[in-house]
């Protein structure tokens, strides 16, 4: 092991053990520069999220104005917990009222206002435990999932694509008419099959890169908005929707 050092948030000295590999070395040296240099990550710190992520979706949602109080949603690959904690504050949950159901194979810490499953969103039961947790259907369904990552690009990207595509179908589902989906896909090509299915069952969709969401990084969203219902797979509507153009947004605030 071996330590690397930097200034962290108000000009604190940080050490990081790292192993002592050299490609592990290289790789933890520039995720700890990335993180010294990330003013996200020091606003995050700041504000009291639990994750620079939040942000990418307080932005999204201050654009777009998908979460309102009093809707159910449901948060797929939640932890460590900045989109919940978002999302309860947009909805006004509470422990009285619970209005978020959570999901993520890693252990995140209890939220007030959030119903929270440990459990791969993957198992067979999963659907069902969330749909029963709602109690209804939902206004809003997010998924910020993201397989680990392997360093190969395209497997990244099909493995991410895949958690998406499983989200999708878990949304059409739950959403109550005129509800919204947001899901991260990877930039790779695999996404636009994502985004056709979106296109056949939500009035509008659209390509978000927030400002929080790093720029080198083939990180994604597809927003859907206005759930039509689900719609049935037919080649012609399949042919004509990919000649549709969706809204590709330069971002503006
Ligand atoms: C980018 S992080 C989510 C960050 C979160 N939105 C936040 O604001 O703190 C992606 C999460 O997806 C979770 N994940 C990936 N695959 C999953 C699966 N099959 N089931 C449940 N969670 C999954 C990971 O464990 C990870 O915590």
């Amino acid at each position: 092991m071996t330590g690397i050092k930097g200034k962290g948030p108000g000009g604190r000295e940080l050490t990081v053990k790292v192993k002592t590999s050299r490609g592990r070395t290289a790789s933890s040296q520039r995720w700890l520069e990335r993180q010294l240099n990330d003013p996200y990550v020091a606003r995050s710190k700041r504000e009291g999220y639990r994750s620079r992520a939040a942000y990418k979706l307080i932005e999204i949602d201050d654009k777009h104005h998908i979460l309102a109080p009093g809707m159910r949603v449901v948060d797929l690959g939640s932890a460590p917990g900045g989109w919940c904690q978002v999302a309860v504050d947009r909805v006004k949950s509470t422990d009285e009222r619970k209005l978020v159901v959570a999901i993520d194979y890693l252990e995140m810490d209890q939220l007030p206002g959030v119903i929270l499953f440990q459990k791969d969103f993957l198992d067979e039961d999963a659907p069902g435990l969330l749909k029963d947790a709602l109690g209804g259907p939902a206004d809003v369904v997010l998924s910020d999932m993201a397989a680990p990552t392997t360093g190969h690009q395209q497997t990244d990207h099909l493995r991410t694509t895949y958690l998406s595509e499983v989200a999708v179908d878990f949304a059409l589902d739950v959403l109550k008419p005129g509800g919204h989906f947001l899901t991260k896909v990877f930039r790779g090509g695999a996404e636009n099959q994502v985004l056709q299915t979106l296109k056949r069952s939500f009035a509008s969709t659209y390509h978000i890169k927030p400002p929080a969401s790093r720029a080198g990084s083939v990180e994604l969203f597809l927003l859907a908005k206005g759930f039509k219902g689900r719609a049935k797979l037919d080649p012609r509507d399949q042919a004509a929707a990919e000649d549709e153009g969706d809204e590709q947004e330069s971002w503006r605030p």
